[in-house]
């Protein structure tokens, strides 16, 4: 089912579907090359072909070895695609579901990687909008690097940009990926290159846990944990390391590293984490899991700001079919469409209040907990209350037991409670 993409290209076969197209494993005049053809009610748009063809200069030049370069941008007729470099490995978002969570030296070497590509593409200009693991491809052809991984590339540059259109996001609302979005977004504020810092620093949260730092529940209580809430230190993790962390997820967008700083930093603490195993860390806590838990994935949060209607009102573009199970606030690009494939893709969404953004006193925190600790509101977490109550229970009636044999031994005197062994064990008379 091999299809002509332009007069110069052929698409063969499906590489993977995303939310804005589908890629494809083509064939170019220089060889072997993937081509993102954009979804048809995007490459219909005229504006969007219209910033698609502006933006051309600025997506074919960057080159890196850490970035999957854009050989070539295509309009032709109804098709609208992007003509990349193929890269043969797989996405990061397939290694993480596989390994649930990533040794830090594996984890680090990756991201280090990506902040190479990262700075490449700051100091060209070009602003990444949405990193996040399934924009970072794993060349398995390339050389192994630190703790086994393979090099790490940056994809989908510019795809964001193209797609936040003024006509198709209003000035209110967002475009993005909830988990990886930067607290200066969901205010409003215009995405500089600290934003890919902010993402790729959850991305290595999340490589680390198993899960992001502010994810979870419905994509409103995400963006408010962005804004309002603290990161908090996962257990095991080298000081250091938690150090870079924290620095590159801080509040203030100019509080954090550069990319090139980050990724220098990161390769210095490489040495350190050589044969340290995945951190023992389990799911974080979250207050109204079991409330919100049916149909919501982890279920942190209820997404319900102080002085809200019910979600669907006002967060109708990121209403959740009932029953469906979601993670991380999967939605599709445009109202009503269904998501091409099952993975997570980009928000439009109202930008909240400062209000709704200040959260009241029903925070959502969530807190990691060591693994095998039973969390909060499970049935395990319940059947361990129950024992500690049965255990107190328990120590009740034996200390009140043993207050009443003591009481009693004091009323009777000597002679009742004393017995040959309290004789013995008694401090001598003085001499
Ligand atoms: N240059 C490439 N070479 C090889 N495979 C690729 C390339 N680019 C993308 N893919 C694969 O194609 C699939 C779809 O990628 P795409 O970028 O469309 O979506 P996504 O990043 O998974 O999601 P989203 O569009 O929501 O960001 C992924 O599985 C990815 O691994």
């Amino acid at each position: 089912m091999a299809r002509k993409i332009g007069s110069r290209y052929t698409a063969n076969q499906i590489l993977g579907r995303g939310s804005a197209g589908t890629v494809w494993l083509g064939e170019g005049p220089e060889g072997p090359v993937a081509v993102k053809l954009l979804r048809e009610d995007l490459a219909s748009d005229q504006e969007l072909v219209g910033r698609f063809v502006q933006e051309r200069t600025a997506l074919l030049g960057l080159e890196h070895p850490n970035i999957v370069s854009v050989r070539d941008l295509v309009v032709d007729g109804n098709d609208l695609a992007l003509v990349m470099d193929l890269v043969r490995g797989t996405d990061l978002r397939t290694r993480l579901d596989r390994e649930r969570r990533l040794a830090p030296e594996a984890a680090v070497a990756i991201v280090a990687d990506v902040a190479d590509g990262l700075s490449a593409a700051h100091a060209a200009g070009v602003v990444h909008r949405d990193v996040k693991p399934e924009n970072v491809l794993l060349d398995m052809q390339g050389p192994l690097g630190p703790g086994g991984a393979h090099p790490a590339l940056l994809t989908d540059f510019g795809v964001a940009k193209l797609i936040d259109s003024p006509r198709r996001t209003r000035a209110t609302k967002i475009i993005g990926t909830p988990d990886y979005l930067a607290p200066e977004i969901v205010e409003g504020l215009p995405p500089r290159a600290a934003v890919d810092i902010y993402a790729l620093a959850t991305v290595l949260y999340e490589l680390l846990a198993g899960f992001t730092p502010f994810g979870g529940g419905h994509p409103g209580a995400v963006l408010r944990r962005h804004v309002t809430e603290t990161v908090v230190p996962l257990p095991g993790i080298p000081e250091e390391l938690w150090q870079l962390l924290v620095q590159c997820l801080a509040k203030a967008p100019a509080s954090r590293l550069r990319a090139s700083e980050l990724g220098a930093r990161l390769r210095e603490q490489l040495p350190l984490l050589v044969g340290m195993p995945p951190l023992d860390v389990d799911e974080p806590d979250s207050e109204d899991e079991e409330e919100s838990g049916q149909g919501q994935g982890h279920g942190h949060g209820s997404g319900q700001m102080p002085g809200q209607g019910s979600r669907a009102e006002t967060y109708d573009e990121v209403a959740v079919p009932a029953g469906e199970r979601v993670r991380r606030g999967a939605v599709p690009l445009v109202r009503g469409a269904k998501p091409d494939s099952n993975r997570d893709t980009h928000t439009s969404m109202r930008v909240p209040g400062p209000d709704e953004l200040a959260g009241g006193a029903l925070g959502t925190a969530r807190v990691p907990r060591p693994a095998g600790a039973p969390r909060p509101g499970s049935a395990r977490h319940r059947a361990s209350a129950r024992r500690r109550r049965v255990t107190l229970g328990a120590a009740a009636v034996v200390l009140v037991a043993a207050v009443g044999v003591g009481t009693w031994a004091a009323l009777s005197g000597d002679d009742a409670g004393a017995t040959p062994q309290d004789t013995r064990n008694s401090a001598p008379a003085s001499p």
